[in-house]
């Protein structure tokens, strides 16, 4: 892969209206239950970032005909729910935790072994969430001796379905169970410790499936068949967080961000940012594929420091990085606890962050579950992304409030799920370059 740095000049407004990308975690879904449903599934304003390309040429690798993507329209042919073939090879999965995770579910019940693996950051990542509650469900998966990929995943299991409270506030768990209890006898209950993203069920409930959710608990009974359909993925929410901060922390701006979904298991990040002071309206909310969608508006606003209520944590898990820099902008102390997840994610976001804002100035006190920053002067500085590409786009948007340039080291990685991110920011008047190394 080719190194990517940012050199982000200080300064500068956010002004215009455009539509973000597509939604990453349902393009993943549309892939996936498309691919196991009867029929065809068609979709518009599909993410074409690598993470959801990962999840498409795993599909392929298992006999699937997918047509695109092409400008957000993707075709896949469904070939039911027992008819993937054995793919040649592992599956690379790049840099998308969500694939592993939500593959491990839907292979453990295939009549042929697969092998799941991907980049360092993702085999860095801790599997036995996924792997533990599916071997209670009759699965076989070997991981390494510490619990990541490569994954093993042995078929020709029979799987029964379980009633499984979940230990951790995880889409990504929940949703792994529930892809294998497509495949089990009986009904698989996942409970919630929190909310947490619900587009698995709602695109299985689209697709026929009889899942049943929304009380703290998703329920799927195993052996029903999906239809294929027609699906439109929202612009994703993760993606525009970094220009609502952007606009609210750089003086002068003004942005509109049309079709952006605002599924209440996502919208954390408003109510953090409103909580702080941001300007942000919802309008024009109305449904597209089963999720809520809207434009939102938002401009420049002064920002107060605030206790995060532990309450909005997973439904901002993404996030984080773009509210750290809000934090690094608003008067006084942000503090947020109870979020020991971002330390799992593509990079440890805590510690990442920390560093980073501290690179550029900024006081920043990790927590073992979170962090306490405190706003004040953004001078400028060069700091690393650690090959994450949330914290690399958080730290591009802080130079808008910084004395001397932003360099920001080692972007190659936001492509996985904002790609044009340099070149749409640039539009709307953020100093950015890109620099290949
Ligand atoms: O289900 C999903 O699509 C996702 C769930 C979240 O992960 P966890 O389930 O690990 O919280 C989130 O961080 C990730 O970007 C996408
Ligand atoms: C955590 C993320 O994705 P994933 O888990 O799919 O790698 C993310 O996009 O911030």
């Amino acid at each position: 892969m080719a190194r990517i740095d940012y050199r982000v000049a200080p300064g500068g407004r956010l002004r215009g209206s455009v539509e973000v990308p597509g939604d990453k975690s349902v393009s993943h879904r549309v892939v996936m239950l498309g691919a196991i449903a009867e029929g065809t599934t068609e979709a518009e304003g599909f993410l074409e970032g690598e993470d959801a390309l990962a999840t498409v040429a795993a599909f392929r690798a298992m006999g699937v005909e997918i047509e695109g993507p092409r400008e957000g329209c993707i075709r896949v042919h469904g070939v039911g729910l027992h008819g993937l073939r054995p793919p040649e090879g592992p599956l690379d999965l790049g840099n998308s935790g969500t694939s592993m995770r939500l593959l491990a579910g839907l292979l453990a019940a295939q009549p042929f072994d697969t092998v799941l693996t991907g980049d360092a950051s993702l085999r860095r990542r801790p599997m036995r969430r996924v792997t533990q509650p599916l071997q209670l469900m009759g699965a076989r998966i070997e991981t390494t001796p510490e619990g990541t990929a490569p994954l093993v995943i042995r078929g020709r299991r029979r799987l029964a379905g379980i009633h499984y409270p979940m230990p951790v506030a995880s889409a990504q768990v929940k949703s792994a169970l529930l892809l294998a209890g497509l495949y089990a006898e009986g009904r698989t209950c996942v409970v919630e410790p929190a909310p947490t993203r619900d587009h698995t069920e709602r695109m299985l409930a689209a697709f026929g499936a009889p899942v049943r959710f929304g009380d703290g608990t998703a329920c799927v009974e195993g052996g029903a068949r999906l239809r294929g359909r027609r699906v439109l993925v929202p612009g994703d929410l993760s993606s525009a967080a970094f220009l609502l901060v952007g606009a609210t922390i750089a003086p002068g701006s003004e942005l509109e961000l049309r079709g952006v979904g605002v599924n209440p298991t996502r919208t954390g990040v408003l109510h953090i940012l409103r909580a702080m002071g941001a300007e942000i309206e919802v309008l024009d909310p109305r449904e597209a594929g089963g999720e809520p969608v809207a434009d939102l508006r938002v401009r420049h606003a002064p920002l107060r420091g605030i206790e995060i209520p532990p309450e909005w944590v997973p439904l901002a898990i993404d996030e984080f990085p773009a509210v750290f820099v809000a934090a690094a902008c608003a008067e006084g102390e942000t503090v947020l606890r109870g979020a020991a997840e971002l330390r799992v994610k593509e990079s440890d976001r805590i510690a990442a962050m920390a560093e980073a804002l501290q690179g550029v100035g900024i006081e920043a006190r990790p927590l073992p579950d979170g962090i306490v920053v405190r706003g004040g002067r953004i001078r400028g500085g060069s700091v690393w992304s650690h090959g994450d590409h949330r914290v690399a786009m958080a730290m591009a948007v802080a130079a808008l409030r910084a004395e001397g340039t932003v360099l920001v080291r080692d972007c190659a990685a936001v492509a996985t799920s904002f790609p044009g991110f340099a070149e749409l920011a640039a539009r709307l008047g953020l100093g950015i370059e890109t620099v290949v190394r």
